[in-house]
């Protein structure tokens, strides 16, 4: 955030307009960065403090105490990937490689950063109440429960519109492995607050500014991809409570979930053109098939902002409840279709989705490809930097 603030300053200070924003800037960041940096020092100082914590991280946050350690020590990740099934190892690799090319200075020290916040949080332990240090790790952007056989996955960063910061995509994934193996047997993913999503977090750009764009573009696809596949293989009946408007690829997923139940509040757009982007989330492949070819083109080349009625009309949502009885008449409905056998719902799926899938993941892979020349494009940075600079509303 205090890159993407200081990257908007300097838009709007030094440059009259934002098209002459993206080359100059870096150097001066870099500088100005460089010069709060944590010493060697510090780090191993940091090193120390961590075998010392009371409290238990819990997993998030010692996966990003590992990719930072690394990161700064080796620099950016490029060991093989491991196995999808090696679970552990692949979570270390994700983390460590959504870092991309964040140099290594940086890393460490936001690990000296993250170790301090830690520590005095442990420090003050001893005024929170007996055993709430015994609590299961939590989710940062996420809250999942579990109750009357329905997994929920809430989005929870109201204050940013649900916005999908990298933290988010990957807590996302690992929610969705979790929900596969429990005994739930349907999954549900929403929004806290006014906002279903506003899609991709448009601060994940501004890593770009630490250099090698190539190298962060390349696994940001590999991100995305990821992020896309646990849509496209979930085993489960997966329902979507659209509880206000949606963007970018909190629209394009939905053409992989089972149902869409959406507020007559919500709106869904995609205004990929207009941030100098192409269609994800398998939606290329999708939409056109849920919505036919030209309703697709408006949504996916023009922008053209849907209401719930309208999405509901072209097939791509569900049903739409009145926003004043929306969460009573959907739960309702969901706790009954929950009660049907697990078996039944889970094969039908398969028997239902099965032939797509191979189709899809090429699909995933193809658009990721694609994304991944978008981002380095001057139409992608300018419109990002036009955000950043609270220039443009999409
Ligand atoms: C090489 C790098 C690659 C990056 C990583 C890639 C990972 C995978 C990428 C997958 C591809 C996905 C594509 C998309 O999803 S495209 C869609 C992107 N989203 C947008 O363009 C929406 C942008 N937001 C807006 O237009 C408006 O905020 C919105 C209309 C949603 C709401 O407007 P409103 O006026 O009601 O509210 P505010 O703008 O004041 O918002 C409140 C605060 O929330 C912040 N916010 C909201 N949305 C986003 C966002 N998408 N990204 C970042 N921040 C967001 C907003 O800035 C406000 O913050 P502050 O209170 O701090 O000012």
């Amino acid at each position: 955030v205090a890159m993407a603030h200081l990257v908007a300053g300097l838009a709007r200070c030094w440059c009259p307009s934002p098209l002459q924003v993206i080359n100059f800037p870096v150097v001066q960041l870099h500088m100005s960065l460089m010069a709060m940096r944590a010493s060697q020092k510090d780090f191993e100082n940091a090193m120390n403090q961590v075998k010392l914590l009371k409290k238990d991280p819990g997993n998030e946050v010692k996966l990003k105490l590992y990719a930072l350690y690394k990161q700064a020590t080796e620099g950016p990740c490029n060991t093989p990937k491991p196995g999808v099934f090696d679970l552990i190892s692949k979570a270390k690799w994700d983390t460590w490689s959504a870092l991309g090319s964040l140099p290594k200075e940086t890393a460490r020290q936001n690990y000296v950063d993250l170790v301090s916040s830690l520590s005095s949080s442990s420090k003050s332990s001893g005024q929170v109440e007996p055993g709430a240090d015994r609590k299961p790790p939590g989710y940062e952007t996420l809250v999942v429960t579990s109750e009357d056989g329905i997994t929920k996955i809430m989005l929870n960063r109201p204050t940013k519109k649900n916005a999908m910061n990298r933290q988010m995509y990957h807590e996302i994934m690992l929610a969705l492995e979790a929900a596969s193996k429990d005994d739930s047997r349907i999954t549900v993913i929403t929004g806290n607050g006014d906002y279903y999503s506003s899609g991709n977090d448009l601060t994940n750009f501004t890593d770009m500014a630490s250099g090698k764009v190539e190298e962060l573009a390349k696994n940001s696809a590999i991100l995305l991809r990821n992020f896309v596949g646990c849509f496209i293989d979930f085993p489960k009946p997966l329902v979507a409570v659209v509880n206000g408007p949606a963007v970018g690829i909190s629209v394009t997923t939905l053409g992989l979930f089972d149902a869409v139940y959406s507020t007559d509040r919500a709106t869904f757009h995609t205004p990929f053109s207009h941030l100098g982007q192409s269609p994800e989330g398998c939606s290329s492949y999708t939409f056109p098939r849920i919505m036919s070819p030209s309703k697709a083109t408006e949504m996916l080349i023009f922008g053209k902002k849907l209401t719930a009625r309208e999405a509901c009309a072209q097939g791509l949502v569900t049903e739409v409840f009145p926003d004043s009885t929306f969460q009573k008449e959907v739960w309702t409905r969901l706790k009954a279709y929950a009660k049907l056998p697990p078996n039944a719902m889970r094969i039908s799926k398969e028997v239902i989705r099965n032939k797509e899938k191979e189709k899809l993941h090429a699909i995933n892979a193809e658009e990721c490809s694609v994304l991944q020349e978008r981002w380095l494009s001057d139409e992608c940075m300018n419109a990002v930097m036009n955000f950043l600079s609270r220039k443009a509303k999409l």
